[in-house]
């Protein structure tokens, strides 16, 4: 440049070279066939990154075609979460661990923050993708893509690929196991991804009302799963147990999977089969769960009707069934699951992708499912929840009432339990107090009561079934 070039000049020549600039920009666009235009743009990202020294790195939220959740943005996110309440001035604020008065806190969409590490400056800035629009009006929208991007000077370009990742990648760890969170991950109402809320059940398997060598037998189960890692690995098996839980409604199936949550310190996702759209949106949101949760299908011979797809045979079910699954099944129309796409997950296909999961199936009605689906290896173990006996009465008097053997009441409820069918969840109901008023006691001959009803039931029944044969 000549250096007798005033100021002014300098400046006008620089203007009319960036409205020439933006002139053949716009002619491009509007006068090139594509091929071309994608070839002037790759040079021009290539001309502009000459120039520029900043290098970018984004950590993506999903991997690939959104498959899998990327581990390295939710640590990244944790990190951040540390970091960026200094300079970023819009913030997300979520619920902290113990649910009590502290807030989480992580960038909000679009904002920036700077870090430092040993001397150095950085930025991170949070943006999202949208996906394209579909061409048909959809139900289910696909999810926005989060992404966080690292900038800094190449100069750094070492030191920040190389120490203050793993930095990062370290200190996101270490923040993230201090504010775990168990979560309740579900996908009602239509939804084509999992949506979750903070899991907090108090059941545990000490409240929980059953056989005890059975329930020592399924808690000594569940740990020997979790420390089998390396036998898994060596066995070349997904690292994954399948548990069939049946019994009458009200035996504690649901109580059961939240004091397996809590044993394991897992969280749960709890799969509506009848919002899901098919079987590719099946694969997607299964491979979407996380290690060490528990994945549980509630009621699954009311799920789609899986059973009758495969035997073609279907048995009548009783008025009682068709209710419970008439209300289950209410958007089954729009659903295409099979159970090949199901046991195909199973199986170990898709789950192979991350360890450490439980697959729960629940049912009402153990002999209508289909022996594909209960069948060892799928569902390696069955456990029956059964009607409530004096241990599991045992139990509950101790966390309803905070009573134990010996009691003067204890010998007569002994004798009446052991002779009826009643569920855990009666029992409980029984024992409840009706008022501030009522003490063990009453509470106590509440149970008998109820229990001396049900024996009074029974026994009609019997002579009814008597009266019945001898009709006949
Ligand atoms: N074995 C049990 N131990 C302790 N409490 C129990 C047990 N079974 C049932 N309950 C009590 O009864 C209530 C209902 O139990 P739960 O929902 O776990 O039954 P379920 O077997 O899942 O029934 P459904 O088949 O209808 O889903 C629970 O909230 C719990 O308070
Ligand atoms: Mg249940």
């Amino acid at each position: 440049m000549n250096p007798m070039t005033s100021m002014p000049e300098t400046w006008g020549a620089l203007g009319s070279a960036l409205l020439t600039f933006i002139l053949f920009q716009d002619m491009i666009r509007r006068y090139c066939p594509p091929e071309l235009q994608r070839y002037l743009e790759k040079w021009s990202i290539k001309i502009s990154g000459f120039f520029n020294p900043y290098i970018q790195i984004s950590i993506h939220e999903y991997l690939g075609n959104h498959l899998k959740p990327h581990k390295a943005y939710a640590i990244a996110e944790a990190y951040l979460s540390a970091n960026s309440s200094k300079d970023a001035k819009r913030l997300k604020a979520e619920m902290g661990k113990d649910n009590g008065n502290k807030l989480m806190l992580s960038l909000d969409e679009y904002e920036k923050t700077t870090d430092e590490f040993e001397g150095v400056k950085v930025s991170w800035i949070s943006g999202k993708t949208s996906p394209p629009p579909r061409p048909m009006l959809s139900y289910f929208p696909d999810p926005d893509k989060k992404y966080y991007k690292l900038k800094f000077h190449r100069r750094y370009k070492e030191m920040i690929t190389g120490s203050y990742l793993e930095h990062v990648m370290k200190t996101g760890k270490e923040i993230q196991a201090r504010n775990r969170q168990r979560k309740l991950y579900t996908n009602g109402h239509n939804m084509s991804c999992w949506s979750h809320i903070v899991f907090e059940h108090p059941a545990t398997f000490k409240t929980i009302a059953m056989d005890p060598e059975q329930k020592e037998e399924i808690i000594e189960d569940l740990l020997t799963f979790t420390k089998s890692r390396d036998f898994y690995a060596r066995i070349g098996k997904a690292w994954k147990r399948g548990y069939l839980l049946y019994g009458p409604p009200g035996t504690g199936k649901s109580t059961m999977i939240a004091a397996m949550a809590n044993l394991l310190d897992y969280d749960v996702y709890d799969l509506e089969l009848t919002s899901v759209r098919d079987n590719t949106e099946l694969r997607r949101l299964l491979t979407e769960t996380t290690s060490k949760s528990i994945i549980v299908i509630e009621d699954i011979d009311c799920s789609l009707d899986l059973t009758g797809q495969r035997k073609n045979n279907k048995k009548e079910k009783t008025s009682e069934e068709t209710e419970k699954c008439k209300k289950d099944t209410k958007e089954e129309s729009v659903s295409k699951v099979t159970l090949s796409g199901l046991l195909n997950f199973i199986d170990g296909l898709w789950s192979a992708c991350a360890g450490e999961r439980l697959i729960i199936f629940t049912t009402n009605y153990v002999n209508k499912l289909d022996p594909a689906l209960t069948r060892r290896g799928r569902m390696d173990k069955h456990i029956e929840l059964s009607y409530c006996k004096y241990e599991g009465f045992k139990v509950l008097a101790k966390n309803y009432l905070e009573i134990e053997a010996p009691h003067p009441l204890f010998p007569k409820v002994e004798a009446l339990i052991e002779e009826v069918e009643i569920t855990p969840a009666d029992v409980a109901e029984s024992l409840m107090p009706k008022s501030t008023k009522d003490g063990p006691e009453k509470c106590l001959l509440n149970l008998i009561q109820t229990l001396e009803k049900c024996k009074e039931l029974k026994d009609r029944d019997q002579q009814d079934r008597v009266e019945y044969l001898e009709i006949k």
